[in-house]
């Protein structure tokens, strides 16, 4: 084993450790739905898919499909406790639509979907319940993901209210948690999404995210729509908050050299499959397959020089 996956595992039990305190640590009587919640056990995917199929009815479609399109041809996915998926891909290979079977924002044509090990591919209720308290998601881009007419206290105590997590005390601590967290000052808490920079939204979006401690977090190109300059910031945030919580994360980008610097494990997707997944010193060292070694010769990253210098 080398220097590097004794590190991983070491800090995959660690994080496993702190998700069991992290689950203890908000009194049951103040949170009624965690009793839905399945435990967190570091043996268990917090995400697991199972040859995920999706298919969309289209005007158009191909010779072969017509009017249909087939975004993912059958995935098989882990995401273990406190690991980062990196997925990536050129436009149009799946992507997003597998971000959003994974967060239940899209149901498989087939295929099964689970949760901490409990099966949640038909989305009922109960269903969506675990899936909102397992898996949180931020989007590309924090303009649209944030609501313009709330303040940003009211953006980030909102999901505890939906989910009658906390008292009043309980909520009102947390925002103050959450904003020093993704390293805002409280003074932003007045303020309304468009008074503020990008990069200061997708700081909201993700302690947004973090709000009622999810196992994960999927990030969907969080640093697309961003300025170049605070792209790594926002990276190393995302770096440090997964460290610090211990959190699973699957991110999402075109860009192979954004997801090496974050990930434990890269999938490199094609055409709705997954053509390659390994560490990244794998991908990097000794890619087998043809796409991807054509992803790694392909376009200059879109990574600031500064990345992996302090936030
Ligand atoms: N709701 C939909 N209806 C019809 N086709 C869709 C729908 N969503 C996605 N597709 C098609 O499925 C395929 C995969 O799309 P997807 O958005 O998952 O790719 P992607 O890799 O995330 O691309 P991008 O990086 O551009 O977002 C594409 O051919 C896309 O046009």
């Amino acid at each position: 084993m080398s220097e590097n996956e004794k590190l991983n595992e070491a800090h995959e039990a660690d994080a496993a450790e702190r998700f069991l305190a992290d689950a203890a640590a908000l009194d049951p009587a103040l949170d009624p739905e965690a009793a839905e919640i399945p435990a967190t056990d570091k043996d268990t995917p917090i995400i697991f898919l199972d040859d995920v199929k999706v298919t969309f009815k289209t005007r158009t479609g191909s010779i072969l499909h017509p009017n249909k399109v087939q975004a993912v041809k059958g995935l098989t996915l882990k995401l273990m406790p406190g690991e980062t998926i990196g997925i990536v891909g050129e436009s149009g290979c799946g992507k997003s639509t597998t971000a959003n079977v994974m967060c239940g924002l899209q149901k498989p044509t087939s295929g099964r979907v689970f949760f901490k090990g409990k099966d949640v591919t038909n989305r009922t209720a109960a269903d969506r319940r675990v899936i909102g308290r397992v898996i949180s998601v931020v989007f590309q881009d924090p303009a649209t993901a944030l609501n313009a007419r709330m303040t940003i206290h009211d953006q980030l105590i909102d999901p505890m209210i939906v989910h009658k997590v906390g008292d009043t005390a309980y909520r009102e601590k947390r925002v103050h948690e959450l904003i020093e967290m993704v390293g805002l000052p409280e003074s932003v808490l007045d303020a309304l999404p468009g008074q503020m920079s990008g990069g200061q939204r997708q700081r909201v979006a993700i302690a947004r995210a973090l709000s009622l401690k999810p196992d994960a977090i999927i990030a969907d190109e969080p640093t697309s729509a961003l300025d170049v300059s605070v792209r790594a910031q926002i990276l190393n945030l995302l770096m440090d908050l997964k460290k610090e919580l211990g959190l699973a994360m699957v991110f999402i980008s075109h860009d192979i050299q954004t997801v090496r610097y974050i990930s434990d494990r890269i999938v490199v997707m094609n055409g709705g499959l997954a053509v390659e997944e390994g560490t990244a010193e794998q991908i990097f060292d000794n890619p087998k397959d043809d796409y991807t070694r054509l992803l790694l010769g392909a376009a200059p990253s879109l990574l600031h020089p500064d990345l992996g210098k302090t936030a």
